[in-house]
């Protein structure tokens, strides 16, 4: 297994590198990154209790979710999204959803490869092939996603937000459904990701203790109360 220590980069060279991005969920709650940043090769650990705003934090950092107000920094791949509050394609940024956001009514082999589709992206058949095999998906392709299992659905979002070999890559929760073997398979794909393409990986979770990813690197967590609002605070550990 390769060693997951976070290269020595400056914060400039980061993948993602993010300053006072935040949302209020609700008149009483907000989300706040205080400081964020993944450099190529480094997988990021979020493991904070549940209902911390572990998605929501991915959300913000994919510009998928709107901030409260422009943030301080919010740098994608070279990407600003502060300025441009967009979510890049899926060369910049992988991303899988607890809920793993299949379309129902194309097969699991379309599914993974709609986003490189739709951004007319060529991906090298080596690593199409060493995805869908290591997650043991090839049986599968023809299949939708209603005739899948949990798991089988979650390996098949996992293949696709890799296939495109995103230089940031966004999991939530991506072991939730599955057992020790494909637990494995997926956890060395992301240092295959991590290790062979340099893709930045922030990694939200629950079973962190005892996975592949123990040692690494984490984002800590706080709650604060500020009158009424409750903010739940993030922030990376220092490198
Ligand atoms: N409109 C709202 N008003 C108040 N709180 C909200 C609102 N919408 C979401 N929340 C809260 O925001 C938090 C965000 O949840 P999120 O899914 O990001 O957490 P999580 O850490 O990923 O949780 P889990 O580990 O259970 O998946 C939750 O505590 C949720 O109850």
């Amino acid at each position: 297994m390769k060693d997951l220590a976070p290269p020595d980069v400056a914060a400039s060279d980061a993948v993602a590198d993010i300053r006072d991005l935040s949302v209020r969920l609700g008149e009483r709650f907000e989300v706040a990154i205080e400081q964020l940043s993944v450099a190529p090769g480094e997988v990021l650990v979020l493991d904070a209790p549940s209902g911390s705003g572990k998605s929501t934090v991915l959300g913000l950092v994919a510009g998928a979710v709107a901030p409260q107000a422009r943030p301080s920094r919010h740098r994608v791949a070279g990407h600003d999204l502060a300025v441009a509050p967009c979510p890049p394609g899926p060369a910049v940024m992988g991303f899988v959803l607890q809920t793993h956001a299949l379309v129902p009514y194309l097969t699991m082999g379309d599914n993974v490869g709609l986003p490189a589709r739709i951004a007319r992206l060529r991906v090298a058949p080596d690593w199409a092939r060493e995805v869908v095999g290591s997650l043991g998906l090839a049986d599968l392709l023809d299949r939708f996603p209603a005739q899948l299992s949990v798991g089988q659905r979650q390996r098949a979002a996992v293949a696709r937000a890799m296939l495109a070999r995103p230089r940031l890559l966004l999991l939530d929760e991506p072991v939730s459904a599955l057992d020790p073997a494909n637990v494995r398979a997926v956890e060395e794909l992301i240092l295959r990701l991590a290790g062979d393409a340099g893709s930045a990986v922030l990694l939200a979770g629950h079973q962190i203790a005892g996975s592949a990813f123990a040692a690494c690197r984490r984002v800590r967590h706080r709650v604060e109360a500020a009158g009424a609002l409750t903010r739940s605070v993030f922030q990376a550990e220092a490198v």
